[in-house]
């Protein structure tokens, strides 16, 4: 029996590797002699450059840049390909995940550190740059970034406005002269981690704001600032921003991405998987076992998961899911690809104790799991 296992990242606590390696060690109980091919995987946001350099063979370079609250971090992106492409994780500048949780405030927080990174990696030469979305901390539509590249955003008065969904509204002028002469010469893929759009009730304030600290308050003042900056892109550029899908991802990032250097916004789990060769791999299989920290209604605009489980349909092999925490109703995975799914949580716990031991209940599950895949019902009893 061949397996596949290409889980997510359990975000807070185990990285994509961590999770294919608890998930198999829980399957060897009950199938010790089953061939396990593990392949991580990633939809854009965090692990995404980790993924792709292990993938596609090459290395990271770190550099210094602004954090989402302003202060200095290291952020590291991939060279791959002889150093011709490379591959940035917004997150790793602009993260969710490196943002304590008491300063997760989005009318505040600033991409500005993606465009130092997006210009350390134009300083290596590249033509190519892969730039994975998700897992942000921001809300401002990807205005720092383009800040950081040279775009000039600016109020009423002429002064460049300040960092944030806050600074976004007040945001008068948009003036594209002294961008950075380089990004013409480079393709943008743009992996985004969903499709919503850039604003609305799908759109990245009402779905995405509230894990950053947006309150229930300030969604129609963030949305409204959002819209009056997509609708400012669309004049400056040409380019449609407004409903294109992925412009919501990272804050609206994919929006400013699109517009300003031309980018082509996909969705980031089919740029992985085809790194990956993963349909190629799930065709030889026998089950396909993929999970995310959480999975749910969100996981169907593009998450990793949902993208595995359709290759597997597509492939006719089974797929099984196992998540930290699950839908209440699971029929919205059961009808996008998944035979089944589980979650790892055996008794109800706060978040805290759920994050510690990731690993040992992930593999416990997993292995109850296999169990059951041996257990044979009687024909009459079926
Ligand atoms: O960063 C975010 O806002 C979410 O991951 C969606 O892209």
């Amino acid at each position: 029996m061949k397996i596949v296992i290409s889980p997510d990242s359990f975000k807070e606590s185990l990285s994509a590797m961590e999770v294919a390696m608890a998930i198999r060690s829980g399957f060897q109980k009950a199938w010790p002699n089953a061939e396990y091919c593990l392949l991580p995987v990633a939809d854009g946001g965090e692990g995404t450059v980790q993924t792709l350099v292990d993938a596609l063979g090459g290395y990271q370079l770190s550099v210094p840049v602004t954090g989402p609250c302003g202060s200095p971090v290291e952020a590291a992106f991939g060279l791959v390909e002889e150093g011709r492409t490379a591959v940035i994780e917004m997150a790793a500048a602009s993260g969710l995940e490196m943002t304590p949780i008491a300063h997760r405030d989005a009318g505040t927080t600033t991409s500005f550190g993606t465009g130092e990174l997006i210009r350390a990696a134009l300083d290596q030469g590249v033509s190519r740059i892969i730039l994975g979305l998700g897992g942000s901390a921001t809300n401002d539509g990807g205005a720092g970034m383009l800040q950081a590249l040279g775009c000039d955003l600016s109020d009423s008065a002429g002064a460049p406005i300040g960092p944030g969904a806050r600074g976004l509204g007040d945001l008068s002028n948009m003036g594209l002269s002294a961008l950075d002469p380089r990004l013409q010469g480079v393709r943008f893929d743009v992996a985004c981690d969903v499709t919503n759009p850039l604003v609305g009730p799908q759109g990245a304030t009402a779905v995405f704001g509230p894990q950053k600290g947006v309150t229930a308050a300030d969604i129609p003042r963030f949305d409204g600032h959002l819209r009056h900056f997509g609708m400012l892109l669309e004049q400056v550029t040409g380019h449609a921003v407004l409903d294109a899908p992925g412009a919501g991802a990272a804050g609206g990032m994919g929006a400013a991405l699109l517009a300003v250097v031309g980018a082509s916004l996909q969705p980031g789990i089919d740029i992985v998987t085809q790194a990956l060769r993963l349909p190629e791999l799930i065709r030889q299989a026998d089950l396909v076992i993929t999970g995310e920290g959480r999975m749910d209604s969100q996981s169907i605009q593009g998450k990793a998961p949902i993208g595995v489980a359709r290759l597997a349909q597509q492939a006719g092999v089974p797929v099984i899911g196992i998540a930290g925490a699950l839908a209440d109703d699971t029929t919205v995975l059961t009808s996008n690809g998944f035979d089944a799914v589980f979650a790892c949580t055996q008794r109800p716990m706060p978040l805290a104790e759920a994050l510690t031991d990731a690993s040992q209940r992930l593999e416990s599950v997993a292995g109850n799991i296999a169990f059951t895949l041996r257990v044979r019902m009687p024909q009459s009893k079926a």
